[in-house]
C-alpha cells in the first residue's frame, strides 16, 4: 500500500500503542478502555466539529476536525484497518458525482 506522509506515520504510532503503557500514552490509555470507548470518542469529536462549524472561527474548526480525524484513525487501527485504505476509497470515488452514484443504487 502506498504510504502517505504524516498520515502513515501517525497510523504507525497509533498501531504501536496497542502494546504500550497506558500511563505514558494517551492512545494506549484509550485502547485500554475498550472498543466502545474508542467509538464513543469518535462520536464526541464529531459533535465538537458540528459545534465548531457554527461559530465562525476557522482555527477552532481545523482543531476539532484534526481531533475527529485522529480519533477516527484510532478507530480504524482498532479494527485492524489503515487510513490509507480510506484514502484509496476516496480516490476510487474521485470524479463520480454523488448524485450520479446515488441514482445508480438499486434500492
Ligand atoms: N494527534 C494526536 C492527538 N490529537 C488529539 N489528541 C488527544 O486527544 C484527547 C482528546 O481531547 P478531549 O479534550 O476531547 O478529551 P480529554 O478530556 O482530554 O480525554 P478523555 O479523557 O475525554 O478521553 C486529548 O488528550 C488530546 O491531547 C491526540 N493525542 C495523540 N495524537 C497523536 O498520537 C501520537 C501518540 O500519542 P500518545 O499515545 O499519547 O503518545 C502523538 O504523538 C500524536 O501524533
Amino acid at each position: 500500500m502506498e504510504r502517505i506522509p504524516i498520515i502513515s506515520e501517525i497510523a504507525d504510532v497509533i498501531d504501536s500503542r496497542k502494546d504500550a503503557d497506558p500511563h505514558t500514552s494517551y492512545v494506549a490509555k484509550l485502547f485500554s478502555k475498550g472498543p466502545d470507548a474508542v467509538l464513543k470518542k469518535v462520536g464526541e469529536e464529531a459533535t465538537e466539529v458540528v459545534m465548531a462549524g457554527k461559530d465562525n472561527d476557522p482555527d477552532h474548526l481545523i482543531y476539532e476536525v484534526a481531533d475527529l480525524w485522529f480519533h477516527s484513525m484510532v478507530a480504524l487501527s482498532q479494527a485492524g484497518l489503515r487510513p490509507e485504505q480510506v484514502l484509496m476509497e476516496l480516490q476510487r470515488r474521485e470524479g463520480t458525482s454523488g448524485l450520479v452514484e446515488k441514482a445508480s443504487r438499486k434500492d
